[in-house]
């Protein structure tokens, strides 16, 4: 269980929202939506861990996560805004680094056959550089197929670049993830073929 009380975002002299409190837990799905610089980017930094908040707290499983760091990081399986592919590796390199820095031990079959699996099987071998702007995010969401030990999902615009048919099969993956037990959160500005609708959180109820 995720949860979040009393949370402020606060950026240079602006106050984009405050007061926010949700929790999210196993099996569930939460859509953040909200308008262009509502702070949802902002908010997911600060459910990971990635920025700290001036006010407010978020837990993982009751314990503050600065306490419960390490855990909280193998628990979560985050994608951010952007791929952050280095250009000059394979997707099958990339994939690979990716998951070693975030401490996942995976075998080069096991990225190949994730990479395969999002429909890469013919850029295995190109430098990233070359790669769509599609490709390039299914190179990073290939690590959602290797992170189903991670109950946590928190993604950024996942849907971001790519074709109906590979929006669909994300939709699945995330409505699997959540029948499995995990928990997905996500920002997204399009509408996807969810098994089920997900909860929606809009954080331009709370701007400030
Ligand atoms: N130093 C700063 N001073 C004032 N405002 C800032 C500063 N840094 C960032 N901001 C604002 O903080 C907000 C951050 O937006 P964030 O990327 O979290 O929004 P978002 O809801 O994810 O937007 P989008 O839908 O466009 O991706 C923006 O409105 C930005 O202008």
């Amino acid at each position: 269980m995720l949860e979040v009380e009393d949370l402020a975002c606060l950026k240079g002299d602006r106050l984009l929202f405050r007061e926010l409190a949700f929790a999210v837990a196993p099996h569930e799905m939460l859509r953040i939506a909200g308008p262009n610089g509502a702070g949802k980017t902002s908010l997911l930094r600060l459910l990971t861990g990635l920025s700290l908040p001036e006010v407010g707290e978020v837990r993982w499983q009751g314990q503050p996560i600065r306490r419960v760091r390490e855990a909280f990081h193998r628990a979560l399986c985050y994608l951010g805004h952007s791929p952050a592919l280095n250009d000059m590796l394979t997707p099958l390199e990339n994939l690979r680094f990716a998951c070693e820095a975030g401490g996942d031990q995976v075998s080069e079959q096991d990225c190949e056959q994730a990479l395969v699996r999002i429909g890469l099987a013919n850029q295995l071998d190109l430098p990233a550089r070359v790669l769509s702007q599609g490709q390039r995010r299914r190179v990073g969401l290939a690590r959602l197929f290797l992170a189903d030990k991670r109950p946590l999902w928190v993604l950024d615009e996942p849907f971001t670049a790519l074709d109906v048919k590979a929006v669909a099969e994300l939709a699945q993956t995330l409505s699997d993830h959540c029948a499995a037990g995990g928990t997905v959160l996500l920002t997204t500005h399009q509408d996807a073929p969810f098994a089920a609708p997900p909860r929606m959180l809009d954080l331009g109820e709370w701007a400030c």
